[in-house]
């Protein structure tokens, strides 16, 4: 990395290993060697199947990791800090003001209990911000009457609208970085991408960049700039969004891709990827996409190179031959 691509980066995890304690036998890594990082104002994507770390990335990169799991590796470097080493107070003092995360279900991160206006003035309390601005907030986020909302609880909300409060909540003291773990998993279809639109809409207002982890891959093919798949605790292709997904250079996001439906798609069967992804007892230091991978040799079983091309990068031995065959399959 040159000095200048470092002082542009705002976030850059690198190896990261996160372990859970096990009562009976040995610590077990759930994400295991992932390694990426976002620039300021990007919009970024994680994307990969269930399993493959994407929630625990944003949870050790938020310092709110479940009790029983830890960095127990890599490094979290945030504006010249390290998050991985740091200490909880100085992640707790990041959180709203420049690190701030919206998760698939609002009802388990707002407190039933309180009502709006309280849950957003404590957000708000953080950023040194006052009520003026959370009114403001709340008009931005489309409520008509946001002194009404205030005084409301989240029960007496639609599923849009307290995801909207957490929009509100998330971008009221202006981060630097946006996490969204699915944030609209738990939405109508109907509202999704009204919801999705007005977080990216505020965040590039704002000049705050986003992480979004998703399963949908046209949502990212859409809203994000750059997109890291994750398989099995690692990040294993990484690059601008169309470029990877145009020509991608690791045989998971291939097979990711052929398993999407896509607008106007004209195919038939999606293929769906076959056999099913190891479990972290079951990783090795090989190519973890190997038990499922056309391309595999038995060289797959040693730590696959990281092939890195202007600013794609991608783990795989065989990128040559994936690369020749989507030559092949593409009409001229
Ligand atoms: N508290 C925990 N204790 C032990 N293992 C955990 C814990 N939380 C997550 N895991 C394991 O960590 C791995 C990664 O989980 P994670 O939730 O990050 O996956 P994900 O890619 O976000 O999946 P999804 O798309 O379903 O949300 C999984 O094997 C999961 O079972």
């Amino acid at each position: 990395m040159t000095a200048e691509t470092a002082a542009q980066e705002l976030l850059t995890v690198k190896d990261l290993r996160v372990s859970a304690t096990r009562r009976e036998s040995q610590d077990l890594h759930v994400v295991d060697g992932a390694s990426f990082s976002i620039a300021p104002g990007e919009r970024a994507a994680l994307v990969g199947e269930s399993g493959s770390g994407k929630s625990v990335t944003c949870f050790s990169v938020m310092g709110l990791l479940a009790q029983n799991l830890r960095v127990s590796g890599g490094s979290i470097r945030w504006r010249g800090n390290d998050l991985a080493t740091a200490k909880r107070e100085e992640i707790r003092r990041l959180r709203g003001p420049e690190i701030a995360m919206i998760y698939q279900e609002p009802l388990t991160s707002l407190n039933p209990l309180m009502t709006i206006g309280y849950q957003l003035k404590e957000a708000a309390r953080r950023s040194k911000v006052g009520r003026r601005e959370i009114l403001e907030m709340l008009d931005r986020v489309g409520f008509a009457d946001p002194r009404r909302i205030m005084g409301q609880r989240p029960h007496e909300l639609s599923g849009g609208m307290r995801q909207r409060v957490m929009i509100a909540m998330a971008l009221i003291g202006q981060p630097k970085l946006l996490l969204a773990d699915e944030p609209t998993t738990a939405l109508d279809v109907t509202i999704q991408s009204q919801v999705l639109k007005l977080m990216y809409d505020l965040s590039y207002e704002m000049g705050t960049a986003v992480l979004i982890v998703s399963h949908d891959l046209s949502v990212v093919r859409k809203l994000s700039d750059t997109i890291h798949v994750m398989y099995a605790g690692q990040v294993v292709e990484s690059g601008p969004t169309d470029s990877v997904l145009s020509q991608p250079r690791h045989p998971y996001t291939r097979a990711l891709l052929s398993s999407a439906p896509r607008l106007g798609d004209t195919r038939e069967r999606l293929e769906s990827i076959p056999g099913i992804v190891p479990t972290p007892d079951q990783w090795d230091a090989g190519c973890r996409f190997r038990s499922r991978c056309p391309l595999a040799t038995e060289r797959c079983a040693e730590t696959p190179p990281v092939d890195v091309v202007a600013d794609r990068s991608s783990a795989c031995w065989h990128v040559d031959q994936l690369l020749a065959e989507q030559k092949e399959a593409t009409p001229l």
